[in-house]
């Protein structure tokens, strides 16, 4: 299982590089690897677990938080209580296609596993986005997002590019944000 000493930490390569394409079919290891995110994510979302393991909880990881550096992100946004989840993929050579002018962030600003401190600030984002990605089996899919599932994911496929949340933060005034922006409680 992925423990938080398999995560690489903001200051490492790994996090500000371009991860490399997948090609299909993937390879035995790199479908493992987006069972084994998955599988951290349910975990650390378990407060048994994430008690026993100190795991740090997360709605997403991408593999470069792994040392991994592919195009290849687990997500799993829960849904309330006894719901199933919002949104749960394994996502592969993900592409935002298309993006919303509406401006949407956390109203608590963002978390990172790789980020070990907290970094205040809005992080702003796009209210809705249409992703394009394959699945560990190579299917091409194609989905709309909106409010959480698409800041997590938005999240995720930046860290893709090599981008951290607190790149898009203002730094001069961190809670400024747009007036229409909507913020995600
Ligand atoms: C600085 N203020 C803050 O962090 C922050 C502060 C307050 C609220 C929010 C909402 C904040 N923000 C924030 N909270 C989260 N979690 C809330 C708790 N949750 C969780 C916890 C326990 C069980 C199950 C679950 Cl589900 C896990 C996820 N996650 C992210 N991000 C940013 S996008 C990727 C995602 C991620 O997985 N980060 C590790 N941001
Ligand atoms: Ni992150």
């Amino acid at each position: 299982m992925i423990k938080m000493n398999d995560i690489t930490r903001d200051g490492d390569p790994v996090l500000r590089k371009r991860a490399k394409k997948a090609t299909f079919p993937l390879s035995a290891e790199q479908k493992e690897l987006g069972n084994k995110m998955m599988e951290y994510l349910i975990n650390s979302q378990n407060p048994e677990i994430a008690e026993k393991y100190k795991l740090r909880a997360g709605v997403g990881l991408a593999a470069p938080q792994a040392g991994i550096s592919l195009q290849m992100a687990a997500v799993l946004v829960p849904g309330d209580k006894d719901q199933p989840p919002l949104f749960k993929e394994v996502l592969v050579n993900p592409v935002i296609i298309s993006e919303s002018v509406q401006v949407a962030a956390l109203e608590e600003g963002e978390g990172c596993l790789s980020v070990d401190k907290e970094i205040p600030g809005y992080v702003p984002r796009h209210d809705r986005i249409t992703i394009k990605y394959q699945t560990v089996d190579g299917e091409d899919k194609k989905i709309r997002l909106k409010n959480y599932p698409a800041i997590v994911c938005q999240h995720e496929i930046d860290h893709l590019k090599g981008t951290l949340f607190y790149d898009h933060i203002n730094k001069e005034e961190p809670l400024k944000i747009d007036d229409d922006a909507i913020l995600i409680g």
